[in-house]
């Protein structure tokens, strides 16, 4: 077999892959000319190599990578486990739910990242020094190596409802065209226990959205028991040491229903995203103290991604001080910085007539970084994570929003060098009421036995609903 790629980086070859098996090629015994590398082989000699016995299970096999990979996809390497390159590293899994829909697709194809000199200050802001100061990194950003780095491979597998399969295969088609010169496979379907098959990472997007007049309790329901299959799936079928980022909501309770459903996956490697709520806080702080948001560290969101969550502004630091010391003015800081944080989805819904996506996909990759990257020194970020041992006094077995911090391996640890005073606490307490009553209205999915669902009067909105 000959192989030679156009766009892998120099002294480097391609990677084998499980899913690969160069199947089209073994078929037809042809020269196939896939964009991003020719492949030569032949047939008898492939065959041999591996030990395939015959033309049909060349056919069966072909069959099995067809269902599973999709288009150019399918066509992925070939090499032995002796020819593998040593500069590249074992492929990362990454499978992503609701592939089809809004965030998804920022998520997969525009999220724009800008990379601004540091010195930027949005006070400043002019046209002229704008234009001179961006540059747009227009990469699908897990596939561009914006996560896991320039020599990591990627697989892509997407799972969609059946009403948005053939959206799906559009996106693949549009992965194609784009090649990602990370992207080394991508497979579709609509089954999560296919789909989530060594899943290193799964990415839970899609969700049934609140439609009209339907109560939080319905979608607690519905939405709870797409979790409670996709908690199941990963349980039989990923990596025993996925990591799961739950964002379709109401993505605490769905978190909660997940872990529950995959006992053999540990639980503080679920994730349910409150980093736009974070971004959303560093943003407002920013803009007040007229800085640059990278100025602002030590943001937390404590509780539920919904409007009781709350945003910390006694923890929080600018410049290395307490926000308190920056921004004296702490009726702006108890009252209009924590509303607009917490109602920003709804605004933002208003203007645009649709939820965030741009900036929701955005946070995303925001919070895969913090688990793959070392937390800088004294600096934390949030995320909702599984109760059970926090410091904290918060109340066990649900997912909340508290501060993490990462040594870059994957995993995370709770701050402990926090301080919660009466103000923040009465807060605190209020979220976390709203989340045991959330987990009440789904015992039924999480086995605590007969749901009782009481939030009917209590009907928070979610952020990114009216
Ligand atoms: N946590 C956050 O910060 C945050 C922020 C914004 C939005 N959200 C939530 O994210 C979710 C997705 O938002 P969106 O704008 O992408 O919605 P969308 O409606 O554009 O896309 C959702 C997609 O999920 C698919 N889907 C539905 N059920 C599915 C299932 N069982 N398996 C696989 N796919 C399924 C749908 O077909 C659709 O393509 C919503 O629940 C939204 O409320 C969370």
């Amino acid at each position: 077999m000959e192989i030679s790629s156009a766009r892998a980086p120099a002294g480097s070859r391609l990677l084998a892959t499980p899913l690969g098996a160069h199947a089209a090629c073994r078929r037809s015994g042809q020269l196939l000319r896939p964009r991003r590398h020719t492949v030569r082989c032949s047939v008898d000699a492939t065959r041999q190599a591996q030990g395939i016995p015959s033309a049909v299970a060349a056919e069966a096999e072909a069959a099995e990578a067809r269902k599973r990979a999709f288009g150019v996809f399918c066509t992925t390497y070939d090499l032995k486990a002796d020819e593998k390159t040593k500069s590249w590293k074992k492929m990362v899994n990454i499978a992503v739910s609701g592939a089809a829909g809004m965030i998804s697709n920022h998520l997969l194809f525009q999220s724009y990242r800008f990379i601004l000199s540091s010195h930027f200050s949005l006070a400043n802001l002019e046209k002229k020094k704008l234009l001179s100061t961006i540059h747009f990194d227009t990469n699908f950003q897990i596939a561009a190596g914006e996560v896991f780095g320039l020599d990591q491979p990627i697989a892509l597998r997407l799972l969609g409802s059946e009403r948005s399969f053939q959206a799906l295969e559009g996106v693949a088609m549009e992965l194609e065209d784009s090649l990602y010169p990370l992207l080394r496979e991508v497979s579709i379907g609509i089954d999560p226990y296919e789909v989530f098959e060594d899943a290193d990472w799964a990415l839970l997007i899609g969700a049934k959205p609140r439609g009209p007049g339907m109560e939080r309790a319905a979608l607690l329901d519905i939405n709870g028991q797409i979790f409670a299959e996709q908690g199941k799936a990963l349980n039989a079928v990923a990596s025993k040491n996925v990591k799961v980022i739950v964002v379709g909501n109401p993505c605490n309770t769905n978190a909660l229903i997940c872990i529950k459903n995959a006992p053999n996956i540990p639980a503080k490697n679920f994730h349910a995203l409150t980093r736009l709520d974070e971004n959303r806080a560093k943003c407002q702080l920013a803009l007040k103290a007229g800085v640059f948001y990278d100025r602002v560290s030590n943001m937390t969101i404590w509780g539920n991604h919904s409007t009781t969550q709350v945003p910390d502004f006694l923890n929080a630091k600018i410049d290395g001080r307490p926000v308190k010391e920056v921004i004296k003015d702490t009726k702006w800081l108890e009252e209009e910085f924590t509303l607009t944080v917490q109602k920003r989805g709804g605004v933002l819904i208003e203007k645009w007539g649709r939820s965030s996506a741009a900036s929701t996909a955005v946070s995303i990759v925001d919070a895969m970084k913090s688990l793959v990257t070392p937390t800088p020194e004294g600096d934390w970020f949030s995320s909702g994570v599984y109760t059970t041992g926090n410091p904290y006094g918060i109340a066990e077995d649900i997912v909340f929003s508290m501060p993490c911090r990462s040594k870059g391996d994957g995993d995370y640890e709770l701050a402990t060098d926090v301080e919660i005073d009466d103000f923040l606490w009465e807060r605190i307490k209020k979220t976390e009421a709203e989340l045991l009553a959330e987990k009440k209205c789904v015992a039924h999915l999480t086995g605590d036995g007969i749901a009782f669902c009481d939030l009917v009067n209590e009907d928070t909105m979610l952020p990114g609903e009216m």
